[in-house]
């Protein structure tokens, strides 16, 4: 009897969806070295790192960074303490299990795309609790908290995790002030949106998988925050899906490198002069494997809109207006439970032509 035989369906991806046995490797995937931009730079070598940020952006919507600030301690740290957390009993890790009033904690049954992932999770907020719409209706003005639930082991957990999210924040509006000028706007021009920001992380953990063939650790998707800044570790499986072909690219794991992308939110401020890839992730017969993702998130009472000065006779607005906390609040619901339809995506707010 095959390994696919004791693995329950609700994992298998439809036939077009399935990994391919072996993806070519191609290094084409920029790699940029935040070094000079980080230390008083001359405006000449800032000049090059925004212009391979933009390049990175158009061509790709996905790099990786190095010499980017982040201490290769606090990484360690945090990645050998979400080793530990995940080693646990399941009825340990289920005393912090995220649900409908708790949205943050452990989870082992999220679905992308209606396709259960192969995968188990711990989110958690390095800055206390994050305001969100109660609901997705945009007639109800409620607001809830999505507040921490910190594990009891192991101790150190909590600490690793707070520490890791400031450094990585850190990062994140470094990103945001080079997207910025990219764009050609100032380096300041996108950070008021982050005040009372929504941003949140993640520990993802992908045991090894019977089915590789059959199953994803997380399902084709876009992200839809502003930016997300993932570690992953040296067994690789994040793919993108490159822009050129439609064929998906190995991210391929660089030591203590950061994988950038720009989500659904960076797209629509820049009127499509980024686009978010799809991505997704594929697992290992043999080996664990270990993610963490910052989802950088702006305030929840933020419309998200093309930015006016993107705007022009040449190049009318892409996009309506959407509330991103409706926007989020209405995704994390359905992120718990299987429904029938796809969840809500950024394209319903297209401006229809013609
Ligand atoms: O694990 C990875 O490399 C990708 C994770 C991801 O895309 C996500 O959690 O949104
Ligand atoms: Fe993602």
């Amino acid at each position: 009897m095959g390994a696919a035989a004791e693995v329950d369906p609700a994992y298998f991806q439809d036939p077009e969806h399935r990994p391919k046995p072996a993806i070519a490797v191609v290094h084409g995937l920029p790699v940029i070295d935040l070094a000079k931009a980080l230390s008083s730079p001359t405006p000449a070598d800032l000049g090059k790192t925004v212009s391979e940020i933009r390049d990175a952006c158009r061509d790709w919507g996905f790099f990786q960074v190095v010499n980017h600030g982040v201490d290769a301690a606090v990484r360690e740290r945090v990645e050998a303490a979400a080793r530990r957390f995940f080693a646990l009993p399941l009825e340990e890790k289920r005393k912090v299990l995220r649900d409908e009033v708790n949205p943050l904690g452990y989870y082992d049954v999220e679905h992308t795309k209606n396709v259960r992932d192969w995968k188990e999770l711990f989110d958690y907020s390095s800055t206390g609790p994050i305001e969100i719409p109660a609901s997705g209706d945009p007639l109800d003005d409620a607001v809830q908290e999505m507040i921490n639930q910190w594990p009891e082991n192991p101790p150190e957990f909590k600490e690793a995790c707070e520490e890791y999210g400031r450094q990585t924040k850190k990062l994140a509006f470094i990103l945001l002030e080079l997207i910025s000028l990219s764009l050609g706007l100032g380096a300041d021009r996108l950070k008021g949106f982050f005040e009372k920001e929504t941003s949140f992380m993640r520990l993802n953990h992908y045991p090894p998988c019977p089915v590789p063939h059959l199953a994803l650790g997380v399902g084709r998707h876009k992200d839809p925050g502003a930016l997300a800044v993932l570690a992953q570790d040296d067994v690789g499986g994040l793919e993108v899906k490159r822009k050129a072909d439609g064929e998906w690219i190995a991210v391929q794991p660089i030591p203590n490198a950061y994988v950038i992308n720009v989500g659904d939110i960076i797209q629509v401020w820049s009127n499509a002069e980024y686009e978010s890839a799809e991505h997704r992730a594929i697992v290992n017969p043999e080996k664990d494997r270990i993610s963490i993702p910052l989802f950088f998130n702006p305030a929840h009472y933020t419309m998200v809109e093309p930015l006016e000065e993107l705007i022009s006779d040449e190049r009318p607005s892409k996009y309506k207006a959407y509330n991103w906390g409706k926007f989020f609040s209405t995704r994390k619901r359905s992120n718990l439970t299987k429904l029938d339809v796809e969840n809500i995506q950024i394209d319903h707010f297209k401006v229809v032509e013609g």
